[in-house]
């Protein structure tokens, strides 16, 4: 398929969702559990943090101001790079904290005091603490011991926590660290009173199963917040993030696109396709959806990438239907192939009339929406020699459109000659 074939330029069908139907009878009915937080989670947007370390990032100040579109958009938290990454970093900070969004903005240092200080001073909401936490990054990285890292880490947050500022301490690389360390540590600094620990799978290496396990140990180790971060690199941070809300967690790192150091991290547009499915009465009530595909838009221009073609919601294929078989059923009830209603993101589905595979109902509704009239044996017949062409050549919406109205024509002509011969 071409991207011609894509809207807005093509036939689409407006049929909405029968939601009560379909919840009725839906076995994707989520696990809804005393544990589970998928009808209450937050979303911590990093898309200016994690999203900056991606290869073709640069995000210049009034860029960085234009994504307050996330404030919008309603998420809870905005996370930005730290200040003391650079004097620009810093100013951005400052900008960006005086801006009054309603959301609360965050940056995210290493566990220092020097960090926090900088932090503290650009006037967040919160300061994002960070140390790795597993043996490569303790040998490689800053060596420091577990007991060093904790004694630190209880220093800055009592700091932090006197400035009257949020604070939360996450590990790095936190499902290649030792258990009983990782634990000692979060039970350390939960009881310092940080407001959110945070787990990361810096590697992108765990699976939903062992997000699972470690979060469900951990929600019952503190009793504070549980903020977790998945990269993407085996294509399981979206899948992650799911399961570490199934098992307890609370807050959800996103970047807009997925961007971030590698591959990056879950998108904040496929985690909002997967949980309007499990929590749809949250999920619309909460996040302006209809603003997601502009959201996109604007960090794929700053970052210079196209949206890939199998983005969920927004790519451009995501709500197109194809097959015969699909594009009848569709038409008559589209709960049947769609499991998200695309009106929800204000967005409409498609039908592709085009192909060797293209059915007659599909061209019967394109006819409708040309205001072609015809009967169901005239649909059908012109329908043969549409798939005729499409086995010779790929075809335009046009090319099919065309064809459509010069059989149409035909029609009328054989129609007034039958006429006067009568
Ligand atoms: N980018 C870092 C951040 C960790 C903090 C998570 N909120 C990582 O993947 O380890
Ligand atoms: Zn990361």
């Amino acid at each position: 398929m071409c991207l011609t074939d894509a809207p807005p330029s093509g036939p689409v069908s407006s049929g909405s969702h029968p939601v009560q139907d379909q919840s009725a009878s839906s076995p994707y009915q989520n696990v809804n559990d005393f544990i589970s937080n998928v009808n209450r989670f937050k979303i911590i947007e990093s898309t200016l943090r994690e999203g900056e370390q991606f290869a073709n990032a640069f995000f210049d100040t009034e860029t960085k101001i234009r994504m307050q579109a996330l404030d919008e958009f309603g998420v809870d938290y905005i996370e930005l790079t730290s200040p003391v990454s650079s004097p620009q970093s810093y100013e951005d900070c400052k900008t960006i904290c005086s801006l009054g969004l309603k959301t609360k903005v965050l940056t995210h240092v290493r566990c220092n005091m020097e960090d926090a200080k900088k932090a503290v001073e650009c006037g967040v909401d919160g300061v994002d603490l960070v140390i790795g936490t597993s043996s490569f990054l303790q040998k490689y990285s800053h060596g420091k011991s577990i007991e060093m890292i904790q004694k630190t880490a209880l220093e800055v947050i009592e700091y932090v926590k006197s400035q009257g500022v949020e604070v939360r301490f996450s590990s790095e690389d936190s499902f290649r660290s030792d258990l009983v360390d990782l634990l000692t540590l979060y039970k350390a600094v939960d009881k310092a009173g940080v407001n959110r620990v945070g787990v990361a799978d810096t590697v992108g290496g765990a699976t939903p199963r062992m997000v699972y396990d470690l979060i469900r140990t951990l929600r019952g180790v503190v009793s504070c917040d549980i903020e977790t971060h998945f990269h993407d690199d085996t294509g399981c941070a979206v899948a992650n993030a799911h399961s570490a809300l199934e098992a307890g967690a609370t807050h959800i790192d996103t970047s807009v696109l997925g961007i971030g150091e590698r591959n990056g991290i879950t998108p904040l547009g496929a985690l909002m396709a997967r949980m309007v499915v499990t929590a749809p009465e949250y999920v619309t009530k909460k996040y302006n959806l209809k603003a997601l595909k502009e959201v996109e838009e604007l960090v794929a221009s700053a970052v210079n990438i196209n949206i890939p073609f199998n983005n969920p919601i927004t790519g451009f294929c995501a709500f197109t239907h194809k097959a015969g078989i699909h594009a009848k059923a569709i038409l008559a009830n589209p709960s049947t192939y769609e499991i998200i209603d695309p009106a929800l993101f204000g967005l409409t589905r498609y039908i592709s009339i085009n192909s060797r595979i293209t059915g007659w109902n599909a061209i019967r509704s394109r006819c409708e929406q040309l205001g072609i009239k015809m009967t169901d044996d005239e649909v059908k017949e012109v329908t043969a020699k549409i798939k005729q062409m499409a086995d010779i050549r790929p075809l335009a919406i046009d090319d099919t459109d065309s064809i459509l109205h010069s059989y149409h024509i035909e029609l009328q002509k054989k129609r007034e000659l039958q006429e006067q011969q009568a």
